[in-house]
């Protein structure tokens, strides 16, 4: 019987089925990739690519995306710093989850602050893996596919991840991606990079 935050008299409940019989059956380890950057940086294409690229080789993936999962879940959250930080630490708690399923979970946010990060990988203890697409603020401002950049520069957003608002990058990362001669990678080989570490530290067996 424990006290978690504000539920008392709760119980941890076991299942039959635990994380090394789905680990066989899907015949790969659960885990997480975080990938974080700022807008504009890639993340939602590299983790399409990366989710793609893992579909072809029979393992199963989730994405989880900032933007998405804004429009449900964390839609009641903005862009205040204590927002972001929830918004972050429910979508650990959820790529915790499927991790535990035994899924390779994407998680492509924004994620500016890096004690929410660090937060998210003390509770993925082996099995998160960060990935920062560490892409100059300038390609990120030119590619401005939404039109989020121009706003923000004119004042009408305030707030705005690079521009008023800050970006800490990871100091701790396992996986940096950034130009090459100042050219960015394609994202089939930036899923490349990444399928290489997921097969070399033995997550896409069981
Ligand atoms: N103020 C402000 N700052 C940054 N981003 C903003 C803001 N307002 C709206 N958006 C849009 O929201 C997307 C980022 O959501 P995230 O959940 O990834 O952000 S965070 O991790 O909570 O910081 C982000 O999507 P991406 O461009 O895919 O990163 C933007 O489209
Ligand atoms: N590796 C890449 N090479 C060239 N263009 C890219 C690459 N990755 C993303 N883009 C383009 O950059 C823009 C922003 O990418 P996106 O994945 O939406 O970024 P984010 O999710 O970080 O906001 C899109 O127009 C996308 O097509």
């Amino acid at each position: 019987m424990s006290t978690m935050g504000n539920s008392t008299n709760i119980f941890w409940q076991e299942s039959p089925v635990g994380k090394l019989e789905r680990r066989k059956l899907l015949n790969q380890k659960g885990c997480v990739v975080w990938i974080t950057g700022l807008s504009g940086s890639g993340k939602s294409t590299l983790a399409c690519s990366l989710s793609w690229e893992l579909h072809t080789r029979g393992k199963l993936s989730y994405i989880l995306d900032g933007d998405n999962v804004r429009h449900g879940l964390n839609k009641d959250l903005g862009f205040k710093a204590e927002d972001r930080t929830e918004n972050i630490r429910r979508v650990g708690e959820v790529a915790k989850l499927f991790a535990d399923a035994g899924l390779i979970c994407i998680a492509s946010l924004i994620s500016p602050y890096g004690k929410d990060r660090d937060a998210c990988r003390a509770m993925l203890p082996d099995a998160f893996i960060e990935v920062f697409m560490n892409m100059p603020l300038a390609l990120c401002e030119e590619r401005d596919p939404k039109g989020l950049y121009k706003l923000a520069r004119a004042g009408k957003i305030k707030g705005f991840t690079g521009i008023d608002d800050p970006y800490e990058p990871p100091l701790n990362c396992e996986i940096e991606l950034n130009q090459k001669d100042g050219v960015c990678p394609t994202p089939s080989a930036m899923a490349g990079e990444v399928i290489t570490y997921l097969e070399d530290k033995g997550y896409l067996q069981d």
